[in-house]
């Protein structure tokens, strides 16, 4: 029966994109292992010469969850304008809780967060998104079907609407992406998987943010298509100067994009790294990576 349970968590996890861990550890194993990893935390001075001690999104010691049910505890990140930083760890450490809280989804009882120097801790979503340049890509799939295109993009306006503003920045994305302009008046339907991405990405930039929150930007994507997501992403980082803070569950792949990864167990930080030594570092390999 107990042998059955561990096959049953080895097979489960082995779906999750942290690499063929399948016939290597079990679920319980991988917890334990991370636990102590998590004894050894980095300290907010590691955080902040990530972040090249110019942090543009400042997260102190919060503690957030849903209801009574306090998930992250005294979770902290430091991340620079135009830095992207990548979160991984297992399935329910509290990744996208992390940017639940950001964006105002969470119940916050205790900690701060900053933007650009702002207090924006108890802010309400919309003003999130209106006052403070904060923008979330949603996790699921979330492009109204029947509608088209351009009033999908438009949505994105909402807290703007009928505004030249909106209807601008709009535009601005029909001319950077050609893909989504030659399909202006198609219902989304009819948009392959990644089209469909680059719609709910472009819908968040009508608002013009400073920072992108993205979940899960690969999730349920043709591995055709999930290169041409991480670019997207990586011209924003670049060339329009966005940071960016994402949870990808192809933990591999999160990290050779982003600047900074974080490994998040249990609600709390237990590693933070360039992406590219993470990717390299024995026990998030062994971990995380499959290696
Ligand atoms: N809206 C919600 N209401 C109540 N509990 C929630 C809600 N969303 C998440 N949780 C719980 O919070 C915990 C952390 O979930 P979260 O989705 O942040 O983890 P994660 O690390 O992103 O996991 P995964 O990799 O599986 O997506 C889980 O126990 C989950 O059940």
């Amino acid at each position: 029966m107990a042998e059955e349970q561990g096959d049953a968590a080895r097979k489960r996890i082995s779906g999750y994109g942290f690499g063929d861990i399948s016939t290597v550890m079990s679920v319980e194993d991988i917890q334990r292992e991370a636990e102590k990893i998590a004894a050894r935390a980095p300290g907010i001075e590691a955080l902040e010469a990530l972040a090249n001690r110019d942090s543009f999104v400042s997260v102190d010691n919060l503690r957030a969850g849903y209801g009574r049910m306090e998930i992250l505890h005294d979770f902290s990140l430091r991340v620079a304008k135009g830095q992207s930083l990548c979160l991984i760890g297992p399935n329910g450490a509290g990744k996208s809780t992390v940017l639940h809280s950001i964006f105002g989804f969470t119940n916050i009882m205790g900690g701060s967060i900053h933007v650009g120097g702002n207090d924006v801790t108890r802010l309400s979503s919309n003003e999130k998104l209106r006052d403070a340049g904060i923008a979330y890509v949603l996790q699921d799939n979330s492009v109204f079907p029947q509608m088209s295109v351009e009033e999908n993009l438009w949505m994105g306006g909402f807290l703007k609407p009928y505004t030249m503003e909106a209807r601008e920045a709009a535009e601005k994305v029909f001319d950077k992406y050609s893909r989504l302009a030659e399909r202006r008046k198609q219902p989304a339907r009819v948009l392959s998987g990644g089209e469909r991405r680059l719609l709910e990405i472009s819908r968040a930039l009508v608002m013009n943010p400073d920072v992108l929150l993205v979940d899960e930007p690969s999730i349920g994507l043709e591995p055709r298509f999930i290169d041409v997501v991480f670019e997207i992403l990586h011209d924003l980082q670049h060339t329009e100067g966005k940071t960016i803070i994402m949870v990808e569950q192809n933990a591999k792949k999160g990290l050779q994009v982003a600047d900074i990864g974080y490994v998040l167990v249990s609600g709390q930080l237990a590693k933070a790294g360039w992406g590219r030594d993470l990717l390299d570092d024995p026990e998030v390999g062994r971990l995380f990576l499959g290696g």
